[in-house]
């Protein structure tokens, strides 16, 4: 079944076009890379589909739902900004997912804390940037959601904890989520990705199958991403 699909997207910022007219779909059970140099419109597509940014053009469908509550009930957005508050302990703030989302399971969240090696008493203003993010990914990754959209959840830390969160984000996934997973580390991120989707100007510059795309090219996607966007230049 599509999870996502979108068609025909234009989101614009006064009369700037951030996204113009994007147009693609994908399917349940896969971990997708969206990638795209700085500005070519990531973060604004991913708040679409989490429906926090609910003015734009075109049609945008999540598992069959436009952008709204229902479709909220079923994607755990990770912002590509801290969204707890420094004061608060670990603890508190699963208490608030908890309460916030019908769909948070404490027991994938308390192995993922394990997995990360977290306690729950932590504070979060003594927690440093890497496991900052792994108390995130550890809040997000915990919701029974169907649809998981990452915005960056591995930028600024170091190369092992990339790993680890990455190992953690398809730690516990069910066979027909989707996760997208914004990202300029791609080499880091393509160990876990089935397919990428590559954006230049609020547009898909190429999109498709890993596999397909190594065999096709005979390079890595990160390889690939370095001379699709030198053509593209050109
Ligand atoms: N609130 C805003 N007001 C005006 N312009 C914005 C706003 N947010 C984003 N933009 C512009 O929209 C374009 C897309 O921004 P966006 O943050 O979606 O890109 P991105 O691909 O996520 O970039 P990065 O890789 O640097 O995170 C950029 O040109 C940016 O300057």
């Amino acid at each position: 079944m599509t999870a996502i699909e979108v068609q025909s997207l234009t989101k614009r910022y006064g009369r700037f076009p951030a996204l113009n007219n994007l147009t693609f779909s994908l399917g349940q059970g896969q971990v997708v890379g969206l990638m795209g140099e700085n500005g070519c419109g990531k973060t604004t597509l991913l708040k679409v589909l989490a429906g926090v940014m609910l003015q734009y053009d075109g049609e945008v469908s999540i598992l069959g739902h436009r952008p709204g509550p229902e479709s909220k009930a079923l994607v755990s957005f990770l912002p590509d900004q801290s969204f707890l508050a420094d004061g608060d302990r670990i603890r508190r703030c699963a208490d608030m997912y908890a309460d916030f989302f019908g769909d948070f399971n404490r027991e994938k969240f308390d192995d993922l804390l394990k997995f990360f090696r977290l306690e729950p008493a932590m504070k979060l203003s003594q927690l440093s940037k890497g496991m900052r993010e792994k108390a995130q990914i550890a809040l997000a990754m915990s919701r029974d959601a169907r649809v998981f959209l990452l915005d960056e959840p591995i930028s600024g830390v170091d190369p092992a904890a990339r790993d680890v969160i990455l190992r953690a984000v398809v730690r516990h996934l069910e066979p027909d989520s989707l996760v997208l997973i914004s990202t300029h580390l791609i080499s880091d991120v393509e160990p876990i990705l089935d397919r990428v989707l590559m954006m230049r100007y609020g547009q898909v510059l190429l999109e498709g199958g890993v596999d397909d795309l190594r065999e096709q090219h005979g390079k890595s996607m990160d390889q690939l991403f370095r001379e699709v966007y030198r053509w593209s230049e050109n």
